[in-house]
């Protein structure tokens, strides 16, 4: 019998099943593979540390959505990390600060947080990433962008587009060509990502109601955006904008991810500076992976470090793989067996299930073959 308050899990919990465990962890090897032959060196962060160190990493993080609890050892405030970025940030400028740059670290690890996101109850997600440590230039961002987009298509997704978009655009654009009372900018990038035109005027912002328009497929999208001819610091991003298309292109990606552009977008992106990216795939609802380019605060508080990376949440394609998981052919290996022989098929990569006595079943155990006489012969 069960007992449902103690066998049922919390909302936006769930176990994962062999098949679907199994399509996890080839999937992630998958991703974790083109990581590390670009040159990515994968670390393990803990799953929980102090809030304090998790929180203050990058500028913008915000510890509501992390689980928080009393350490009872050290009686300082823990968190549950629910994104493992700035923990690859602190140990980029700490315990690796000596190490050359740029510092290139790979990581794949679960991430929870307290509420789902949106209409989406899932509260502990995959998360696999990789950050570049000491750049956060457009070759950088090239390369980070196109990494995602193979480990993306290494990991089977399909349909891929990538949205660009500049997370701190709006607040250059306030202190530069369009200028916008401090206590206004809140008001005008929220309605710009709501994409709300009498509201942005409302907020004051009828200066930016081109940027509303200048979204959509992104060579289109670039060219209305590079026509309002605000000059200056949106020049720059133009220009970085279309070499990271350009590089894309260069590496034989342009047939595989379509590219969009939506320069105000905001939503998710809670640190991010110059340059944004997020990534959709067919059978994916909301993003499939995110990115950007970033600081992160070091020891001294200062001006910290330049760094690039990006974070893949697969789970919606593990689960999409795991219902055509294949079925696994298995020798079943009968009480008595020659053991000489069934270690001879583990070493070529037979699987094998040792019947502990005379009621254990071979079909019944999904087993596909029978040891008989030193020999896998099919049931
Ligand atoms: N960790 C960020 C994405 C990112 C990685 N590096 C820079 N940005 C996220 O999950 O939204």
């Amino acid at each position: 019998m069960t007992n449902p308050t103690r066998d049922l899990l919390p909302e936006g919990l769930e176990d994962r099943l062999p098949s679907a465990t199994a399509a996890a962890t080839r999937m992630t090897r998958a991703i974790m593979d083109v990581l590390d032959v670009h040159g990515y060196d994968r670390v393990q962060p803990p799953g929980i540390e102090f809030e304090e160190s998790l929180a203050s990493r990058m500028a913008g993080i915000s510890s509501r959505r992390m689980f928080r609890f009393v350490d009872p050892a050290s009686l300082r405030m823990m968190a549950l990390r629910s994104d493992i970025t700035p923990q690859v940030g602190r140990i980029a400028v700490t315990r690796l600060a000596a190490a050359a740059r740029p510092l290139r670290l790979a990581y794949a690890g679960q991430v929870v947080t307290i509420k789902g996101d949106g209409l989406d109850p899932t509260r502990e997600r995959l998360q696999i990433g990789a950050e570049l440590i000491g750049h956060d230039g457009v070759v950088a961002a090239g390369e980070l962008v196109a990494i995602a987009v193979e480990a993306l298509q290494a990991a089977g997704a399909t349909g891929i587009s990538v949205d660009f978009t500049l997370p701190d655009l709006i607040d250059t654009l306030a202190t530069g060509p369009w200028p916008l009372a401090a206590d206004a900018v809140d008001a005008v990038r929220r309605e710009l990502d709501a994409k709300d035109a009498g509201a942005l005027v409302a907020a004051g912002g009828e200066a930016y109601l081109p940027l509303i328009h200048a979204t959509g497929p992104f060579a289109a999208a670039i060219d209305r955006l590079a026509a309002l001819e605000v000059g200056g610091v949106l020049d720059g991003r133009i220009a970085a904008l279309r070499q990271i298309a350009d590089h894309l292109a260069a590496n034989g990606l342009a047939d595989v991810a379509r590219l969009t552009l939506d320069p105000t977008e905001r939503h998710g992106f809670e640190y991010q500076s110059w340059f944004g990216f997020t990534i959709f795939a067919d059978g994916v609802r909301g993003a499939v992976a995110r990115g950007g380019s970033y600081r992160i605060v070091g020891a001294d508080d200062g001006a910290g470090e330049p760094a690039v990376g990006f974070s893949l949440y697969p789970d919606p394609l593990i689960d999409a793989l795991a219902a055509q998981e294949p079925a696994r052919d298995a020798v079943f290996l009968p009480v008595g067996h020659d053991v000489a022989a069934a270690a001879r098929l583990r070493a070529i990569g037979m699987r094998t299930v040792a019947a502990l006595g005379d009621c254990c079943d071979a079909a019944r155990l999904g087993c596909t073959h029978v040891l008989q006489n030193g020999e896998a012969v099919r049931i």
